[in-house]
């Protein structure tokens, strides 16, 4: 949590303005972020200095773990937060192939449970990483990566947290995420929860302790039209300690996730935080 303020105001002090053609909107530019998430102590990062929708968070997880490719399918296991991705963003909806309303394409677990080889034929990632860990294996190379340039015109958007490689060590499993380009109002606010839960959840289903979990940002920006809120609002405010999160003990194998699971089956505890915010969302 701390981490999260200090980049934030790290941000403020030292970043850069930069234009962004996407959005056309200007956003205050810092190179270069590493987090560190005690999952081994169960200090889930959830925000404090506003509400926090984890749930969501969690939500747009299970999708990526599942493959999911439509915003309807999201909406369904509770987050409404690929809608705009899938039916505002205009390049995307130009695009032939857009298979229509709410369709996202190519991202994200659409692509990395389905890895197109050059080849012929396609691996699926997580699969694979799965059985090495369930196995006790840790090859050096068990990552599952969203990130396939040959496929970004057949997407929405592309991967924004794209790669994140598991570690076996002494026992325990550990997580390093990679991340190209952070909203730090909305975006990393739900990206903390990910990597919490990705590792947190893997861990339980492979059959080991969790240890760390660590998180480069490359790319963290505060949008011109989140900045206000951020420095006079949410920098403001004290933080209260971390939560805990509650996982279902019933979630035993990749399976479980893929058919049963929902947000239902992850509770918070603890949780005192401040007013929610509303920043606003750029497309
Ligand atoms: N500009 C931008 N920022 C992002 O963070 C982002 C994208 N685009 N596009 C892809 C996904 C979608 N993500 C989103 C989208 C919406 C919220 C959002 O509106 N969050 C609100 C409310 C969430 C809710 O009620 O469930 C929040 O206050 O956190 C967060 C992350 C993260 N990603
Ligand atoms: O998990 C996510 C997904 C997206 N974002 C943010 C980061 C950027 O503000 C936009 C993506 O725009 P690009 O032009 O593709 O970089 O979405 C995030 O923070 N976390």
């Amino acid at each position: 949590m701390k981490q999260y303020l200090e980049l934030a105001n790290k941000i403020i002090t030292e970043g850069t303005w930069v234009d962004n053609e996407r959005t056309g909107k200007r956003c205050l530019t810092l190179i270069n972020a590493d987090l560190t998430y005690d999952v081994d102590e169960g200090k889930f990062p959830l925000i404090t200095t506003r509400k926090s929708y984890y749930k969501s968070a969690i939500a747009e997880m299970i999708g990526y773990i599942r493959g999911y490719d439509s915003a309807a399918q999201f909406r369904q296991i509770g987050t409404k937060t690929w809608d705009a991705n899938a039916n505002q963003n205009q390049a995307w909806l130009s695009s032939p192939y857009r298979k229509g309303e709410d369709d996202c394409g190519l991202i994200y677990g659409k692509i990395a449970r389905n890895f197109p080889k050059p080849d012929g034929g396609s691996v699926d990632l997580l699969r694979k990483i799965y059985n090495d860990l369930r196995s006790g294996i840790d090859d050096r190379g068990e990552i599952y990566t969203f990130y396939h340039p040959g496929a970004f015109h057949m997407g929405c958007l592309r991967p924004c947290m794209y790669s994140h490689h598991f570690s076996l060590l002494g026992g325990k499993l550990y997580l390093n995420s990679t991340q190209r380009s952070c909203d730090v109002p909305l975006g990393l606010n739900f990206n903390m929860v990910q990597v919490y839960f990705l590792l947190a959840i893997m861990a339980q289903i492979t059959g080991h302790k969790p240890g760390k979990a660590y998180h480069k940002i490359v790319n963290a920006h505060i949008y011109e039209d989140q900045l206000e809120l951020m420095q006079n609002v949410q920098l403001k405010r004290e933080p209260f300690n971390s939560p805990s999160l509650k996982i279902n003990p019933q979630i035993k194998t990749l399976e479980d996730l893929e058919t049963w699971v929902s947000v239902d089956d992850f509770e918070v505890e603890n949780y005192e935080f401040h007013d929610p915010i509303s920043y606003p969302f750029s497309v």
